[in-house]
């Protein structure tokens, strides 16, 4: 269980996160979704003591990361994929994070087994790609065989089956009880993998909910027509208090009305329709709506 109570962070003038309290709770997968810069990665690295707060707090466990006695066995985390000893094989690197966190070395070779990395462990670190790099990372995190894990944007780098074996890995490690926290800025991504949702914007929470009910709550539904008149058919509309948006590519977009409406309103109108079909629209653009599409900070 993670717990941020009140977390805050200022940068200057620039408060980065304003007060976000949330919960992230074990046996589940849990998005905490933001544009660029709305504050995820400083939210998470206050969670892992790296980065001081201005106020409020974050537990692990019920404890403040710097309470915990050996941090990677109770938290695995993931930041960032800079690893600062290229001259080591991958191997090597586990094994010396390992000792350092008083983890069992053969740990290594397990962990480089579930990341797919077993054929390249005596590889230097410095001749991986991205993708290679966030799976070593992704290793490094399951070290210590944590029941919290933290993961900063960790779909960077991955290519399509990359994409899938995270997507099942993610929900395995929840599956088994542990609590699994990961961003992303990439709404539709999240939304495949993760059972809960926590949205940020400028670093405020915008909404913390379950995924399902967030695709609910927020899809927008709307109906599209094509008529061969459309002024008419926008005036007929707007007088039962619609407010139809005109499309790039001629056709009327209408919010609030059934299809079945619309076309009773236009056969009372005799307004010929060449289409009329209901439309959800995109994961993508709703997160973009909600967030208003701003990451950076707010001036207070
Ligand atoms: N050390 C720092 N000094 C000054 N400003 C910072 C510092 N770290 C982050 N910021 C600013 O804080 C804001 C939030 O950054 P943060 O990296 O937490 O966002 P993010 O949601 O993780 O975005 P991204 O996905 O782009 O990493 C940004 O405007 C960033 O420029």
């Amino acid at each position: 269980m993670i717990e941020a109570q009140n977390l805050t962070k200022r940068y200057g003038e620039n408060t980065v996160v304003a007060g976000l309290t949330f919960t992230v709770r074990p046996g589940a997968v849990t998005g905490f979704l933001g544009p660029n810069g709305a504050g995820k990665s400083t939210t998470m690295r206050m969670m892992l003591g790296l980065t001081r707060p201005d106020a409020g707090s974050a537990l692990i466990g019920g404890r403040p990361y710097h309470e915990l006695t050996y941090p990677a066995r109770q938290v695995g985390a993931l930041l960032d994929t800079a690893v600062s000893h290229r001259g080591l094989t991958a191997a090597d690197h586990l094994r010396w994070i390992a000792q350092s966190n008083r983890i069992d070395r053969r740990r290594a070779a397990e962990v480089l087994e579930m990341v797919g990395l077993t054929a390249v462990a005596r590889r230097r670190i410095g001749t991986f790609s991205l993708g290679m790099g966030q799976r070593l990372g992704l290793a490094a995190a399951l070290l210590g065989d944590p029941p919290v894990l933290v993961l900063d944007e960790p779909v960077n780098g991955l290519d399509a089956e990359g994409i899938r074996w995270l997507r099942h890995l993610l929900r395995s490690m929840a599956a088994e009880g542990r609590t699994v926290l990961v961003s992303s800025h990439l709404m539709t991504e999240m939304s495949m993998v993760a059972d809960h949702l926590i949205v940020i914007g400028r670093g405020r929470l915008l909404a913390q909910t379950s995924t399902s009910e967030f695709i609910e709550r927020h899809a927008r539904t709307y109906v599209r027509v094509r008529t061969p008149e459309p002024l008419r058919l926008h005036q007929e509309l707007q007088r039962r208090g619609a407010s139809p948006r005109l499309a790039h590519d001629g056709s009327l977009e209408i919010d609030g009305m059934t299809a079945a409406e619309i076309n009773r309103l236009a056969a009372a109108g005799d307004v010929p329709l060449e289409e009329l079909s209901t439309h959800t629209g995109s994961l993508e653009d709703t997160f973009l709506k909600l967030t208003g599409n701003e990451g950076g900070g707010t001036r207070v």
